[in-house]
């Protein structure tokens, strides 16, 4: 696996009255009252942030939330600090900015022990484009770094991947180190048949992944909003399912590398569909190739189901980034539900390795309580499926060599 996972850690950094920057993976789903609906990264950040705090550090909590363009108070991490001062027993402070000279005085006003959310990291533009003036800016508030968001190693912004040139030492916390222990074991020698199911709605990110999955895996079951460009790929009509047309021919062309490699690729061969994009939709089961006009698939039928359990049955390894469906809506959690209680006996029942990776696949598992029937819940998603890949995590490289 050309991931390395030997980076320095955070129990050779001299903590005691320094400044640590630590990056973390606070992107949690968040209800229309902008309430947490499932806080398991927040949990998972809490072992680093209290080790830092019991050894005198101060410590800068940096993470994005959600893709905003710009500043936009709905994507604010405010709602984010009742939850963490409550999970580490101190109140915690809110900056209302990621820089700047008012970030800088409440940066110089943290006490040893104590911690400082700054706000959306993604409200600059620059945190994306990797600026090195903004990571610069960034890197200027502390004395070292910390990267404990696994959940966005993967990508290589100002805040995972830029500050770790201007901060030294640059180690991992100890969720990411976690993280890597488990999945780059679990995935580089899995127990075969090997399966991954890949739903979830950010499909041009995750569409790309299917080419070198296909080289790893024996199976791989679609779902979720990832199904209906190659639905529409094959010629179906898709109604107003989310597609991404310019994702179509290769879709195509992962269908016939699938084939020609032996991999069985599943597609739903139903699908729920409704007549708006809410709780209250209208709905019906139809055959993945007719979907009507002006209607749209929020979930996989229960034909898929019973295809999919039974697919399942057979393998060893399992990895599931990506809701089967709208999950969020009641109607539409079926095929996400029977998906995790299929998961959840096969991983009990019959010994299989489960692996569950990203925010809204945890969260759905967590929904039905059966996390800790899971072989390991990933707090990252793309990342975990690009380690899958093979691929190095740029905020994994940019750490300090342990
Ligand atoms: N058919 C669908 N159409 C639109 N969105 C979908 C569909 N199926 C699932 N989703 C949405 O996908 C979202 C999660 O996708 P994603 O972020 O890729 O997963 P994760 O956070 O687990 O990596 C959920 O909010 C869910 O409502
Ligand atoms: O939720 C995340 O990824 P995931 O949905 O793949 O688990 C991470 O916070 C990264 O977010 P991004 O995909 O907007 O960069």
């Amino acid at each position: 696996m050309a991931t390395k996972r030997s980076v320095g850690t955070l129990k050779e950094a001299d903590l005691k009255g320094k400044k640590v920057f630590v990056r973390v993976d606070l992107n949690v789903p968040l209800d229309d009252n902008l309430n947490i609906t499932d806080d398991t990264r927040v949990r998972a950040a809490v072992p680093t942030i209290k080790y830092l705090m019991g050894h005198g550090a101060k410590v800068i909590l940096s993470s994005h939330l959600g893709r905003p363009k710009g500043v936009t108070p709905k994507y604010s991490l405010k709602p984010l600090v009742p939850r963490l001062s409550a999970l580490l027993g101190i109140e915690v402070k809110m900056a209302n900015d990621c820089i700047g000279e008012e970030v800088q005085i409440m940066v110089a006003e943290i006490p040893e022990g104590g911690v400082l959310l700054l706000e959306n990291v993604r409200f600059y533009k620059e945190e994306e484009k990797n600026d090195p003036e903004f990571a610069k800016k960034l890197a200027s508030l502390a004395d070292l770094y910390v990267n404990d968001a696994f959940g966005t190693a993967h990508r290589a912004h100002a805040s995972t991947e830029g500050v770790a040139k201007y901060l030294k030492p640059s180690v991992a916390g100890f969720l990411m180190q976690k993280e890597l222990d488990y999945l780059v074991g679990a995935v580089s020698n899995p127990k075969k048949p090997f399966a991954a199911i890949v739903g979830g709605s950010k499909v041009s990110s995750k569409i790309g992944v299917i080419e070198s999955l296909l080289e790893k895996v024996d199976m791989l079951l679609l779902g979720g909003g990832m199904i209906f460009t190659f639905y529409k790929a094959q010629g179906y009509s898709v109604g107003s399912s989310l597609v991404e047309e310019d994702k179509l021919d290769l879709a195509t062309s992962l269908l016939e590398k699938a084939k020609s490699k032996g991999v069985a690729l599943m597609l739903p061969t139903d699908v729920v569909v409704a007549d708006k994009f809410a709780a209250d939709a209208n709905s019906k089961i139809v055959p993945a190739s007719g979907i009507p006009d002006g209607w749209m698939g929020l979930d996989i039928g229960p034909d898929s189901i019973k295809i999919f359990g039974e697919a399942l049955d057979s393998t060893k390894t399992i990895i599931w980034n990506g809701p089967m469906g709208v999950f969020e809506f009641d109607k539409f959690a079926v095929g996400t539900e029977t998906t995790a209680k299929k998961l959840a006996e096969l991983s009990s029942e019959k010994g299989v390795t489960t692996i569950i990776g990203g925010g809204d696949s945890v969260a759905a598992v967590e929904k039905v309580g059966l996390a800790d029937k899971m072989s390991h819940i990933s707090t990252g998603g793309g990342a975990s499926l690009e380690l899958l890949e093979g691929k190095s995590l740029p905020g994994v490289l940019a750490l300090d060599d342990a």
